[in-house]
């Protein structure tokens, strides 16, 4: 070998004549480097066979000179294209926001604002007995999950009183203005009772909707209904 260049040889896709659209689909799911063969034949590169084989830049396209490198290894040249200021991959997108003097950002601010912060989600493997399904049939089944004891769920609840709910069987938190006994529903939590424990004694509506304001919990909690949040105390 006669350059220093050290090339990790992979076939990309089947060789193409003509105008080069097979390898043009390949390369763009391939994110930023296509690796083409040119030649078998001759043993040294040269720049005039590149014009036509199907290469996703044509020579004098912008930034060429840049994106372009070209070795032999053996009988074999090959041209090295790196399409990353052309055509931004999706991760590239998404982690390295481009400036304006790159190619124009193809996402909204607020998609890029989020790829900036990504929530880490993980869900909790349920338990034997404790899938969604389960949680829904006790809803069904059980006479008072809330823990009522006959008292109106439409009652108004001050912010101290769901202080003073984070005991076993009765742990309150206030979700969109209501107060729930989430106790029973802990062990069901997809998010796991650790993430489900944040909410108890407080307002959980923005952690609830940073992780997944898209759940129904009016739904699934509605059962554990307790009260209405006393909004003037
Ligand atoms: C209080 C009422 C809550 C209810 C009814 C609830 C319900 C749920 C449900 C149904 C899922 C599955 C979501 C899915 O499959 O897309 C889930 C997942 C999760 N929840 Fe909650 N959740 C509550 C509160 C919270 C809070 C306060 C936190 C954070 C402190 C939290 C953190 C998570 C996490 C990390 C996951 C797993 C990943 C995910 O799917 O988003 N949840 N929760």
């Amino acid at each position: 070998m006669d350059t220093g260049d050290d090339f990790t040889f992979c076939q990309v896709s089947s060789h193409v004549d003509g105008d080069g659209s097979e390898t043009n689909k390949l390369v763009s799911n391939f994110a930023d480097i296509s690796i083409k063969e040119e030649s078998s034949n001759t043993s040294s590169s040269s720049s005039s066979n590149t014009s036509n084989t199907g290469l996703l830049w044509k020579d004098g396209l912008p930034n060429d000179s840049n994106s372009r490198k070209e070795s032999t290894i053996g009988s074999l040249s090959f041209s090295v294209v790196n399409t990353a200021s052309n055509q931004p991959s999706e991760l590239s997108s998404k982690l390295v926001p481009s400036n304006a003097e790159n190619s124009p950002p193809q996402e909204s601010p607020e998609q890029m604002i989020s790829a900036k912060k990504p929530i880490v989600r993980t869900k909790v493997p349920f338990e034997k007995g404790y899938s969604q399904m389960d949680w829904l049939k006790l809803t069904r089944t059980h006479p008072d999950l809330a823990g009522l004891k006959g008292q109106s769920n439409r009652r108004l609840i001050s912010k101290d009183d769901v202080k003073k709910h984070q005991t076993e069987g009765h742990m309150w938190t206030v979700l969109k203005g209501r107060v729930y006994n989430i106790s029973p529903y802990m062990k069901f939590h997809p998010g796991g009772v650790d993430m489900l424990m944040k909410a108890v004694g407080k307002d959980c509506t923005s952690l609830f909707n940073k992780y997944h304001a898209w759940v129904n919990a009016e739904f699934l909690l509605e059962k554990c209904l307790v009260g209405i949040l006393d909004e003037g105390q």
